[in-house]
């Protein structure tokens, strides 16, 4: 699973995303009956695990937490591998600051600091499309100068060390755990290699679906996704069936 969007509805200011209250009982009595649960996301580690009610969760002794898409690691059963630090990251947030800080810079621009990453939120800019297609031009050059991925996703642009994704994270747990069938829910466009690696993986024989939790916001996940549901208010749903199902 995605956190964003999935597990958690979209907010307005990104450090108050909660998850969703239906939907964390309902991931705990699902993975009670499967093999294992991972929610892989663009947050970091910490901020997953200081969500309200998160202890449902990671009571699950197969849960694993993949942060920063990947480059950090928290598993229940007690491993947490870190980011590793990234000098470039401290270049890209002082030019990040100083873009947001110029004069006419519109307020509502929002600066993430993920330490090893940073993400610049327009969601709460006067015109929040305009600016994130105004921001993409100099992001995406100073992505380049750096040697950086600029991560673009809802109303926000992340620069991230490149080396890893949602897919090929997705492809190498399923490969690590053996599992025999996988499920992928997300709604982003960095879901979208998750997804690819279900259909790749669907193609050498292990059973796979892949599931957008929709909104009007992202239309190209949920075109490519084979079941669409009702943001996280669906995803719950969709975990309670499978729950009975099994
Ligand atoms: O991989 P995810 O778990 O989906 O994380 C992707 C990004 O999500 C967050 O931003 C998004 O959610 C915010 C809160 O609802 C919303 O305000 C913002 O507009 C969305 O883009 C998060 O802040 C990023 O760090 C994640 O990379």
């Amino acid at each position: 699973f995605d956190f964003d969007g999935v597990l958690s509805p979209i907010v307005a200011d990104p450090t108050a995303a909660q998850p969703h209250p239906d939907v964390l009982p309902a991931l705990a009595a699902l993975g009670r009956r499967v093999g294992a649960v991972a929610i892989i996301t663009g947050r970091p580690v910490s901020f997953l695990l200081s969500r309200d009610g998160i202890d449902t969760l990671t009571a699950l002794p197969t849960l694993t937490v993949f942060g920063q898409y990947g480059r950090e690691r928290w598993t229940a059963a007690g491993g947490y591998l870190p980011a590793p630090p990234d000098p470039r990251i401290d270049e890209a947030r002082e030019a990040v600051a100083a873009l947001l800080a110029r004069p006419g810079a519109d307020p509502g621009l929002w600066l993430e600091d993920k330490e090893s990453a940073v993400a610049v939120h327009t969601r709460r800019a006067a015109d929040p499309d305009a600016e994130l297609a105004a921001l993409t031009g100099p992001l995406t050059d100073l992505a380049a100068r750096l040697g950086l991925r600029l991560e673009p996703g809802k109303l926000v642009l992340e620069l991230r060390p490149e080396g890893t994704d949602k897919g090929a994270v997705l492809t190498a747990y399923v490969r690590d755990s053996g599992a025999g069938s996988v499920a992928y829910t997300g709604d982003d466009l960095g879901d979208l290699s998750a997804f690819a690696a279900v259909e790749a993986l669907r193609d050498e024989g292990v059973p796979g679906i892949t599931v957008c939790s929709g909104s009007p916001e992202q239309r190209a996940v949920a075109d490519r996704a084979d079941l669409v549901v009702d943001g996280p208010a669906g995803v719950a749903d969709l975990l309670r069936t499978l729950t009975a199902a099994l």
